[in-house]
């Protein structure tokens, strides 16, 4: 069986949008033809027995155009503002698209604080674990309004990373608005090269990685291959594909040849903690 054919075997899934992946880029406005994909998506891999959690950008992103504002806000508080106006907009339209297909989704706002706590982190993972086994589908994002800039994830990259670790997934799929990883950034060079396999994240990797390309995204992909160090590292494969067209989800779960795959890499003494003790951004 090839690596890409396992993929079909993976029980417990890790998928992670970003906001460029759910926004028009002309306007910024949601792009609810895609939404509506993924809700299909992710409920059918449900359907057929898979445990699924959506990890989902946007809140600033969609509170950002909610109340007209055409700058990216620079402003902490700003940011938090739209956030808080942005979840509650982005999970009404969840919920409403999911319940078109009666499937139980439910919300996690995540703080970097919860999880540094060992208590609150079992905590954490109880609830997933409990989650999950009611058959609902979590949709999580970092908790924006609360969290300040000394002790934020700041990036969903690493969050969906941290989220797949926490709960032992065995694959994170990243969508983004890029087919994955290049040599460099191919919106600024067009000598970028597709690499469509990484057996393990080393340095010469890592600096393949640029800052945010997008008007909406944060990190970029650097942020993507810290998270495909920390996922990896913890056990799961990765997988970064273009959110496009949402139906790259059941053909990278039916083992097609999709997006950029990062090879698990288990190590003996991973240890999530090590991987929270410094902003990401
Ligand atoms: N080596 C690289 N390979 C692919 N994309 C890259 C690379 N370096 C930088 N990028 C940029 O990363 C962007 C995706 O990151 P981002 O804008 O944060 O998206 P998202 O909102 O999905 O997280 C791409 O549009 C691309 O311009
Ligand atoms: N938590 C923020 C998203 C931060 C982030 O990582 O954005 P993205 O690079 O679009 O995945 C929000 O919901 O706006």
């Amino acid at each position: 069986m090839t690596l890409r054919e396992q993929l079909k075997d993976k029980k417990r899934i890790v998928v992670k949008v970003g906001s460029s992946s759910l926004t028009h880029p002309e306007t910024g406005h949601v792009d609810l033809i895609k939404l509506e994909k993924l809700v299909r998506e992710l409920t059918d891999l449900h359907n057929r027995g898979k445990e699924v959690i959506l990890v989902s950008s946007g809140a600033i992103a969609v509170g950002r155009k909610t109340i007209g504002m055409k700058e990216r806000p620079t402003k902490l508080a700003t940011k938090q503002a739209c956030a808080s106006i942005g979840q509650a907009r982005l999970m009404m339209i969840y919920q409403k698209l999911f319940m078109e297909y009666n499937q139980i989704a439910s919300q996690v706002l995540m703080t970097k604080n919860t999880l540094i706590n060992g208590e609150n982190r079992i905590n954490a993972r109880n609830t997933f674990e409990t989650l999950l086994s009611m058959g609902a589908i979590p949709i999580v994002n970092e908790n924006d309004t609360i969290s300040t800039y000394e002790i934020q994830f700041g990036d969903n990259d690493t969050l969906s990373a941290i989220v797949t670790a926490l709960v032992q997934a065995d694959l994170l799929i990243l969508l983004s608005d890029i087919d994955g990883l290049f040599t460099d950034d191919p919106n600024k060079n067009p000598d970028a090269e597709f690499i469509d396999y990484v057996e393990h994240v080393d340095h010469h990797f890592e600096q393949m990685g640029k800052g945010s390309a997008s008007d909406v995204g944060t990190g970029g992909m650097s942020t993507k291959l810290k998270a495909a160090k920390l996922a990896t590292s913890a056990g799961a494969d990765m997988v970064i594909a273009n959110g496009a067209d949402m139906g790259v989800i059941h053909q990278i779960v039916d083992g097609e040849q999709i997006g950029t795959l990062f090879k698990e890499n288990r190590t003996e003494d991973f240890y999530l903690i090590d991987y929270l003790d410094e902003p990401s951004v």
